[in-house]
């Protein structure tokens, strides 16, 4: 007779440096095994030696470039057959913060490759399993840049608003299943993603830059308290329930079947 396993693994994807790392230690402090996930071997298995040793689990290392399909599919693999995997954190992400007009061929796919492409593969994979199980947890990290673009954002914003538009289309899939989506819109926060961009960290408000620790510790705090959206920076919570009506609002106003008025189209 089997039995069910005791165990539970948490997939996080960029979890070599930045916010990705912050969830690998708060995710092994819930007991949590771990799969981390990113290219930068060394810095992987540092962590991994890390947080096994601080938390007393078992985390794994495993070295992928995400926007390679075979890798991806590699992970894609583990999400469909390991049963104990509970949670897929989504992070692994990059920036590239320049006109588009500007920008080359490689640093527009890689953005796309990256932040739509893995982060949908993955979730793609990791969700019918989790129903299956009617249990598992999904956070895609978007960005506040997601419902705001930038003369510098245009591919970046883009990308994050996929992953806005994505996530809010599965919670309502998955409304009357066990497994939940929560969408994370960060601002500003204090990583090597902004030296990598173009836009270096030193040059941004610093009063505008939040801590890793306290962006993921607010999301964590956020998923514990039911939400599905989080804003970890947002201090008024109605701002949201004031554009999600406004979005509504607009979106029934398309719903006409004629052109509007001001065009006086007889
Ligand atoms: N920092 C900020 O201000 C904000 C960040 N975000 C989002 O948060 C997420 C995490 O970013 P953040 O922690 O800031 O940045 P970091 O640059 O610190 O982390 C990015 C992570 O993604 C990994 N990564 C990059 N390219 C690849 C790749 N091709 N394949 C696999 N992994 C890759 C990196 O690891 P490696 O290089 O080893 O592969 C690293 O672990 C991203 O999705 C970002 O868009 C959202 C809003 C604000
Ligand atoms: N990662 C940041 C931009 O590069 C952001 O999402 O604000």
């Amino acid at each position: 007779m089997t039995h069910p396993s005791s165990k539970k693994v948490a997939i996080v994807t960029g979890a070599s440096s930045g916010i990705g790392a912050i969830y690998a230690d708060r995710l092994a402090a819930r007991g949590y095994d771990l799969i981390l996930v990113a290219r930068r071997a060394d810095r992987l298995e540092a962590l991994a030696a890390q947080v096994s040793k601080a938390h007393g689990i078992k985390a794994e290392a495993i070295v992928a470039d995400l926007t390679k399909d075979q890798d991806v599919a590699r992970i894609e693999t583990i999400l469909a057959t390991n049963g104990d995997v509970q949670i897929l954190v989504n992070n692994a992400g990059l920036a590239r913060l320049a006109p588009a007009a500007q920008m080359g061929a490689d640093d527009v796919g890689s953005q796309i490759a990256l932040n739509i492409t893995a982060l949908t593969r993955l979730t793609q994979a990791a969700v019918p399993a989790f129903v299956a199980r009617n249990q598992g947890l999904i956070i895609n990290i978007a960005s506040a840049l997601a419902v705001h673009s930038l003369p510098i954002s245009a591919i970046y914003s883009g990308t994050k608003a996929f992953v806005l538009q994505y996530s809010r289309g599965l919670q309502q899939e998955l409304a009357e299943t066990g497994v939940k989506v929560q969408l994370l819109l960060p601002a500003s926060t204090a990583t090597e993603i902004w030296d990598l961009s173009g836009v270096p960290l030193a040059a941004l408000n610093q009063e505008t830059l939040m801590t890793t620790e306290h962006m993921v510790d607010a999301a964590l705090a956020g998923l514990d308290q039911g939400e599905t959206i989080t804003w970890p920076s947002v201090a008024d919570a109605s701002l949201w329930d004031k554009y999600e009506a406004a979005r509504s609002a607009l979106f029934a106003g398309t719903q006409a079947g004629k052109p509007a008025p001001r065009y006086k189209i007889v």
